[in-house]
């Protein structure tokens, strides 16, 4: 379980994040959605203690995450390229990651061996560096990293962008094949109302920082969200 409290993020003294309280129960598929600058990644950068609140705290299973390590073995995340080291091939990038998890040279070609349809044929095997990948195929190594730890919290910023149609149908069918068989916690954050919600069982809305809506999923949804931010 995810919980903020009083949880506030300044910038030049602006708040662009004020949460007074916000759970995320286990097994939850967290959606968010706000338009740019909302501070979506602001909130999962707080959660994965990459950056210091200016007030408040979040906790992970009752651990402050400012303060204790032990969450970390439980969440994969990936919110941008800064987490990818690029000049590795994906291959040394999953055997380091793999390593980092504990998992063994089978666990990892398992697991990479379950991601072959998502690759495409375009990650593994060739000798190119990450930092020489495409944008979608940079993505699709830094989501697979996330979860080759089977966390028990996956957070994803936008997850969606840069990847193609068929590999973001891909992705959606695997993120719901995995809250279905392992209940799996879920935070993403998208800019794609309809992945979201086809993902996602409540939806949270933020507008310059501050929750405007906290819904579960519903066939109105979409419809209602598109309203929302239709100008
Ligand atoms: N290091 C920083 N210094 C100053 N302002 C920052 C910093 N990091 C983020 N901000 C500001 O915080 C606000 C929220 O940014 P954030 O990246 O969380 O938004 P977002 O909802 O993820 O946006 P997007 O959809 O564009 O990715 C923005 O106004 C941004 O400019």
């Amino acid at each position: 379980m995810i919980q903020a409290e009083n949880l506030t993020k300044l910038y030049g003294g602006i708040a662009v994040l004020n949460i007074p309280a916000i759970t995320i129960t286990e097994g939850e598929s967290f959606g968010l959605v706000g338009n740019n600058g909302a501070g979506k990644t602001t909130f999962f950068r707080l959660i994965l203690d990459l950056i210091e609140a200016s007030s408040g705290e979040v906790c992970i299973d009752g651990e402050k995450v400012a303060r204790r390590d032990s969450w970390k073995s439980k969440v994969g995340s990936f919110l941008d390229e800064s987490f990818l080291i690029d000049f590795l091939t994906p291959d040394e990038y999953f055997a380091f990651t793999g390593k980092v998890y504990g998992k063994s040279e089978g666990d990892v070609a398992a697991f990479l061996e379950s991601m072959k349809e998502f690759f495409n044929g375009e990650i593994l095997g060739s000798k190119k560096l990450i930092r020489d990948l495409s944008k979608g195929n940079q993505k699709k190594t830094g989501i697979a990293a996330a979860l080759l730890s089977d966390p028990q919290i996956l957070i994803l910023d936008e997850p969606f962008t840069a990847l193609d149609p068929s590999s973001q149908i891909r992705l959606k069918r695997m993120l719901n094949e995995l809250k279905g068989s392992r209940k799996m916690t879920m935070l993403i954050s998208s800019h794609d109302l309809n992945h979201v919600t086809e993902v996602c069982d409540r939806i949270v809305v933020l507008e310059k920082g501050v929750v405007v809506r906290d819904t579960h999923t519903t066939p109105d949804t979409l419809k209602e969200l598109e309203q929302y931010f239709a100008v």
